[in-house]
């Protein structure tokens, strides 16, 4: 090729140059169409028993199950990062757990009595708790159990009952995560009978039957006991189902709809958020973290990078609200920005 020529092409015309706008940072920043901020991010936390203590979940690196005072601590510190919401999770000794989940009711148990604490001490906090039986259930199921099966509607009273159970130690926000049909109406009128208009319901509203939660029933040490969950969690392989949930889930009153697992679901995060005017959440899972943080141990990929660029991915999806155990990580980095 002459020099004649190359000058030629490189001079072609070309109007439209989209790397006009990658040219420095100022201008890359100047177009970026989605920010994280620290309030897009809720903080799942897991409570133990006892004082003074803490320990690691082996399967996610980072996290650990805090005993009521140093979770109390751990709160403070994310409160000064700018996090304002925790959603809470109790890992309970087996001797607790039942049946019929009984201890979740328990208002001098271990998970009421967190929570009463936390708003205690930091009332500005939004507390989100979790509405299901498997962290308090002998069978590790989210449903009461007879005869292999995860029954729904007797699932229902024990849920609401939970549910107002939460809302009267001081939650501000439900998060049902148990998938039984018909939980959030329920759960609303039950909340409601007992003068709790205000708490609000964040309704895992398309909540798949995932691989990806194994880490989190490690920390909880809440497997089922039997079988899996696919009676009552959403087939993977399915999407307008999702927009039969959103609908049920609008209609009896949730007022955040939520998809979970997040990063794997991109695409059902896109279609609720078109197609709902709802707040819509996404959960980044316990075994999404895991594979960052486990790659990055290795040496096998930046995880600070892969960190925020998983996160920008969920809220440019659609998300409002994440869910992540990234959240301390990002907000420090954010800060730091
Ligand atoms: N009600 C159960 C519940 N609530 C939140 C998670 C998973 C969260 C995570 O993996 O981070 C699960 C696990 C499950 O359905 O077995
Ligand atoms: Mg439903």
């Amino acid at each position: 090729m002459t020099t004649h020529d190359a000058k030629q092409m490189t001079t072609s015309f070309q109007p439209r140059r989209p790397r006009r706008n990658r040219q420095s940072a100022a201008i890359r920043e100047m177009v970026q169409e989605t920010r994280l901020h620290v309030s897009d991010f809720i903080f799942p936390v897991f409570v133990m028993e006892g004082a003074g203590q803490r320990t690691e979940v082996a399967s996610m690196p980072g996290i650990f199950r805090y005993s009521p005072d140093l979770l109390l601590d751990e709160i403070g510190r994310c409160l000064d990062l700018g996090i304002t919401t925790f959603d809470l999770f109790p890992n309970l000794p087996e001797a607790k757990k039942d049946k019929y989940a009984t201890e979740s009711q328990n208002t001098e148990g271990l998970y009421l009595q967190t929570i009463q604490r936390i708003k205690a001490k930091y009332p500005e906090a939004c507390i989100m708790t979790d509405v299901a039986m498997d962290p308090y259930s002998s069978d590790g199921h989210d449903g009461l159990v007879d005869d292999g099966q995860i029954l729904n509607d007797e699932t229902l009273e024990i849920l609401s009952k939970m549910a107002v159970a939460q809302a009267q130690a001081g939650a501000d926000m439900l998060g049902p995560s148990d998938m039984m049909d018909g939980r959030v109406g329920y759960m609303r009128q039950a909340l409601d009978n007992a003068g709790h208009k205000n708490v609000a319901i964040m309704s895992y509203t398309a909540k798949y039957a995932s691989a990806f939660y194994g880490p989190f029933r490690d920390a909880l040490d809440s497997a089922p006991k039997f079988g899996d969950k696919k009676t009552y969690q959403m087939n993977p392989a399915n999407r307008r189902e999702a927009l039969i949930e959103a609908e049920l889930d609008t209609a009896e009153g949730a007022d955040i709809l939520m998809v979970k697992p997040a990063l794997a679901y991109l695409d059902i995060i896109s279609l609720l958020r078109q197609n709902s005017q709802l707040p819509i959440a996404a959960y980044n899972v316990s075994g999404e973290y895991a594979m960052i943080k486990a790659a990055a141990q290795n040496g096998w990929l930046d995880g600070e990078r892969a960190m925020m660029e998983s996160l920008m991915a969920i809220k440019r999806a659609g998300a409002d609200v994440i869910l992540t155990y990234f959240a301390k990580e990002a907000a420090q980095l954010l800060a730091n920005a």
